[in-house]
């Protein structure tokens, strides 16, 4: 099936997977098998039936960066009340991460990264931003990953990415992270909005508040109703309408009914349809030109029902960003 939808940025509608097994961004393993769950339910074949040409790229393979937190050294990086779990490893992974989203994007095809935790959300938007320096962001979570060293209550890295691709509290990084001084663009404040916040920690509140990020919660999307939220973000974020934007979509911004299986569920969150209308609205738009589908732990299921429902969730969110239409 030909999609009705136009992708501005593509015309020759090719599409890379690249996938990010990794979970050393926080503490339960299982995430790093995401990105072949999403595969085997048939991703790759899905968007090829929506007219995209689909390429596969892995830049962490036999790098043993892809190992669960069970199977790796702890390291703990401290200093004064600062702290980050494991920043070796998840520097490591997200700069080869970086990397290829860089090249990727730079070749003006459609990067669509699988993870894997969202600490690669880091690597994303740096990599995306690096070849479309005018790209804003729009962040699908129940979690703000917005934590710096300083502000984390966990240490865990998945709840830092958005602070490291603005480059906040540049001076508490691990010396790992190095790497992201050459990206060529830190992402704005006005250029990043949030949708689906319900579970924001107290030191992220005020980072939010002092940049004036524009953050749709959970009350927003029951007040103003899922579609005027996405206008409301959309005509924050890219006001002359033209820029391309990267969605990077944590599944747990759905309710834990719809995506059981992830690490952090929150209760209070987006409906199915809710979570698949911004995909499809921004698609609309013709300037949807990166995804992220982070957060899908097969681990975490308690029966064979909860794998399936998240990893089709994850999948639906691809279908729906890369085209699919209801009728
Ligand atoms: N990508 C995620 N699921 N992040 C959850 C982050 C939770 C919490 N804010 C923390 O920093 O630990
Ligand atoms: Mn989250
Ligand atoms: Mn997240």
């Amino acid at each position: 099936m030909e999609t009705q939808v136009n992708y501005n940025f593509y015309p020759n509608k090719e599409v890379t997977i690249i996938s990010a097994p990794f979970s050393a961004g926080q503490r339960n393993g299982g995430v790093e098998k995401g990105p072949k769950y999403l595969l085997k339910h048939g991703l790759k074949e899905d968007l090829e039936a929506l007219g995209w040409k689909v390429s596969l790229e892995e830049p962490l393979k036999d790098s043993g960066l892809d190992l669960p937190p069970s199977e790796i050294s702890q390291e703990i990086f401290e200093a004064g009340n600062s702290r980050m779990r494991n920043p070796t490893i998840v520097g490591q992974a997200t700069e080869k991460i970086f990397e290829t989203v860089k090249s990727v994007a730079h070749k003006k095809v459609f990067p669509l990264t699988i993870g894997g935790d969202h600490a690669i959300g880091m690597s994303t938007l740096a990599g995306f931003l690096d070849a479309y320096p005018d790209a804003c962001v729009l962040w699908i979570d129940a979690h703000a990953d917005i934590n710096t060293p300083d502000t984390s209550p966990s240490g865990n890295l998945h709840g830092f990415p958005v602070s490291f691709a603005m480059g906040l509290k540049r001076d508490l990084w691990h010396k790992q992270f190095d790497w992201l001084d050459n990206a060529r663009t830190k992402l704005l404040a006005n250029r990043i909005a949030y949708i689906g916040l319900r579970d924001v920690d107290a030191g992220e509140k005020v980072i939010l508040r002092e940049l004036g990020i524009a953050a749709y919660s959970m009350y927003h999307v029951d007040k103003y109703g899922i579609a005027k939220v996405v206008e409301m973000a959309l005509s924050k974020i890219n006001p002359s309408g033209k820029s391309p934007v990267h969605i990077s979509y944590d599944v747990d911004a759905l309710d834990p009914l719809f995506t059981p299986a992830t690490g952090t569920p929150v209760r209070g969150g987006l409906t199915f349809r809710e979570g698949m209308y911004i995909v499809e609205a921004v698609a609309e738009t013709g300037n949807l030109a990166a995804l992220d589908i982070v957060e899908c732990n097969p681990d975490l299921a308690i029966s064979n029902v909860h794998e399936f429902d998240t990893i089709a969730a994850g999948c639906a969110i691809a279908k729906s960003a890369l085209g699919e239409t209801l009728v």
